[in-house]
């Protein structure tokens, strides 16, 4: 029997950003391991037109949840979806939906954050930071609780190169940026981002840092723990292989070259590639809520939850298997053969991005006004090369992240949980893995059918041809400019055609005689 599983029966569970990628998996694999938990509050905010109760139970009721509900049929019955927004003050959550949290819940789980890597500061403040020190404020009043588990990044301090399990000082006081958000206005604000953000990349990894020291410094009491995944990426195991649901981290640049549009990218090719199954963030952190509500460390522990140094892989390595993989599995309707590769210089990268990403949408957009159509390949193009700048900082480095507190915990674990919890990722194939997660980006996010396969192949034969038939011509036509303008390249042409005319004839000549 699993000591964790058992651990979440009949317990009243909170987590935010239960409607995100690593929410979704987390309620999943609760649920299906748990099936006698009493309920888990799931924090929403109403979007599109859907009520809480729709937004959820159509995350239920798709296929991630599928074996969930062959385990705990009443799956409908032990989910609350409360209504939240954690911009607003006291998460605007009414005064009886307050009352029953704070009296019911034993674990919290904070996944909630904005990963907008571009986000206004404000706004990641908010979120990132502000938000959190509210819910500190919450599981304060909760008598009941038995462990607060804070979802942090491992890029939180990605301006040191070794990085260990600790909260590290952020150079001005969280207190102070909270305060200093709510005063000062838009304009200014943009001025001293890059100063505050100093060497961090970005307010989404500046704001997560932020973020475990207003955890660390306003934990009081509670048992809390944090966790820093790595790039979430598709599930390795659990429910099933290849699991994704959002655009972020390597997903987006995978369609989009798998689809043609992206043909290089600044990147490292041994750089390590640090990626973690989504399943395995999510064991790790169940695995974190038992041992920090039912051993009770005495400081707020940080768990790393990389790959790295187990079992490292490379972004070259990484592409070149996606590659292969769309060999085999090859996305619908391509713009473009995929042929991506790395560049690793500023003047090849913008030699290849005016040649490669620029030119062909501007004569496929002028294609689509020839032929009546909107054009919007160039805006489509636009918006790539901005990802591919905001990622670059991640794919030109390499990082070692300390994992002591993960590697103790695995210890701690019967081999039953760490069978049913495991986030060992040194049992991992990463040939395997990308394969699946090529394989899952074509099912779960494009929704493209498995039969498709066959006419997908022949759409990109026919993309061969017209290549190979405009570069041909592209040749041919330049050739003739250069014989028209250049008597060297006359003398060339001539010496060639008289060669192959000699040529033919030896031939012809020979062939009659041996006849
Ligand atoms: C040796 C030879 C080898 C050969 C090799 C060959 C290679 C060939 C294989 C290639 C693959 C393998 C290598 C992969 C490298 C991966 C690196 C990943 C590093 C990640 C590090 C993460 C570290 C930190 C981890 C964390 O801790 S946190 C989690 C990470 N956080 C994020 O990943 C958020 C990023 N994103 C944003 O920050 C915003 O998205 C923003 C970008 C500002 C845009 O912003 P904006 O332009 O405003 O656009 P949106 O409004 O967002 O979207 C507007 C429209 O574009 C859509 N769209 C949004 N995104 C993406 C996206 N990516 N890709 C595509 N489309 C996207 C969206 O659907 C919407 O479409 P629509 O609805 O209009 O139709
Ligand atoms: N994905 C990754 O590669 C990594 C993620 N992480 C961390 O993991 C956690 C989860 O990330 P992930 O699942 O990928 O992110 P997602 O963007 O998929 O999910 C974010 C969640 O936060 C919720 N949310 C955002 N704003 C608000 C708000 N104002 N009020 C209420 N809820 C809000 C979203 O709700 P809604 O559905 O309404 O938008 C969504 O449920 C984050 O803390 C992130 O920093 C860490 C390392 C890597």
């Amino acid at each position: 029997m699993s000591m964790i599983a058992a651990f979440y029966g009949g317990k009243s569970i909170l987590i935010t950003g239960a409607t995100g990628f690593l929410g979704k998996v987390l309620m999943e694999k609760l649920f299906r391991t748990s099936p006698d938990l009493k309920v888990i509050y799931v924090l929403v905010r109403p979007k599109q037109g859907q009520t809480l109760q729709q937004r959820v139970f159509q995350i239920l009721d798709s296929k991630l949840f599928e074996k969930v509900k062959e385990v705990c049929p009443n799956v409908h019955e032990k989910i609350r979806a409360i209504s939240a927004d954690l911009n607003q003050n006291d998460f605007a959550i009414s005064k009886e939906d307050m009352q029953e949290l704070l009296s019911h819940t034993n674990i919290v789980f904070h996944c909630a954050a904005t990963v907008r890597f571009d986000d206004h500061l404000r706004h990641a403040v908010q979120l990132n930071v502000t938000a959190t020190q509210q819910l500190l404020l919450m599981a304060s009043q909760m008598p009941k609780l038995e462990a607060f588990i804070h979802i942090s990044t491992a890029f939180s301090n990605c301006n040191l190169k070794h990085i260990d399990e600790v909260v590290y000082p952020c150079p001005v006081e969280p207190k102070k940026i909270i305060d200093s958000m709510e005063w000062l206005d838009d304009a200014i604000i943009d001025e001293i981002t890059p100063k505050l953000i100093g060497d961090q990349p970005n307010t989404y990894t500046y704001t997560k840092a932020l973020g475990e020291v207003v955890v660390q410094q306003e934990g009081g009491n509670l048992n809390i723990a944090i966790i820093r995944p790595s790039i979430v990426g598709a599930t390795w195991q659990e429910p099933f292989p290849g699991w994704v649901d959002n655009l972020n981290g390597p997903s987006g640049l995978i369609i989009a070259a798998g689809k043609g549009f992206l043909r290089s990218i600044r990147a490292t090719p041994m750089a390590v590639a640090d990626l973690i199954p989504a399943d395995t963030v999510v064991n790790l952190t169940l695995a974190v809520g038992w041992y920090t509500a039912v051993h009770r460390p005495k400081s707020t522990l940080v768990y790393h939850c990389t790959s790295g140094n187990l079992n490292p892989c490379n972004w070259g390595k990484m592409g070149l298997q996606v590659l292969a993989t769309f060999e085999k599995i090859p996305f619908e309707r391509a713009f473009r053969r995929p042929n991506a590769d790395f560049t690793t210089n500023n003047i090849t990268t913008h030699y290849w991005n005016a040649v490669s990403h620029r030119a062909p949408a501007i004569i496929y957009d002028f294609y689509l006004r020839l032929t009546g159509r909107k054009p919007r390949m160039t805006k489509l193009m636009n918006r790539l090369l901005r990802t591919l700048s905001m990622v670059e900082y991640f794919i030109n480095r390499s990082w070692e992240w300390s994992t002591y507190n993960t590697e103790m915990l695995m210890s701690a674990l019967s081999p039953e949980d760490q069978r049913v919890f495991n986030f060992d990722v040194r049992q991992l194939n990463w040939l395997e893995y990308i394969e699946n997660y090529v394989l899952g980006v074509k099912k779960y996010l494009l929704k493209e059918d498995m039969a498709g396969i066959p006419e997908a192949k022949q759409h990109l034969k026919r993309l061969r041809n017209i290549h190979y038939l405009f570069n041909t011509a592209l040749f041919l036509i330049a050739w003739r400019l250069l014989i028209a303008r250049s008597q060297v390249a006359r003398n060339v042409w001539f010496f060639i055609v008289s060669f192959c005319y000699k040529f033919l004839s030896y031939f012809r000549a020979s062939s009659t005689l041996n006849a």
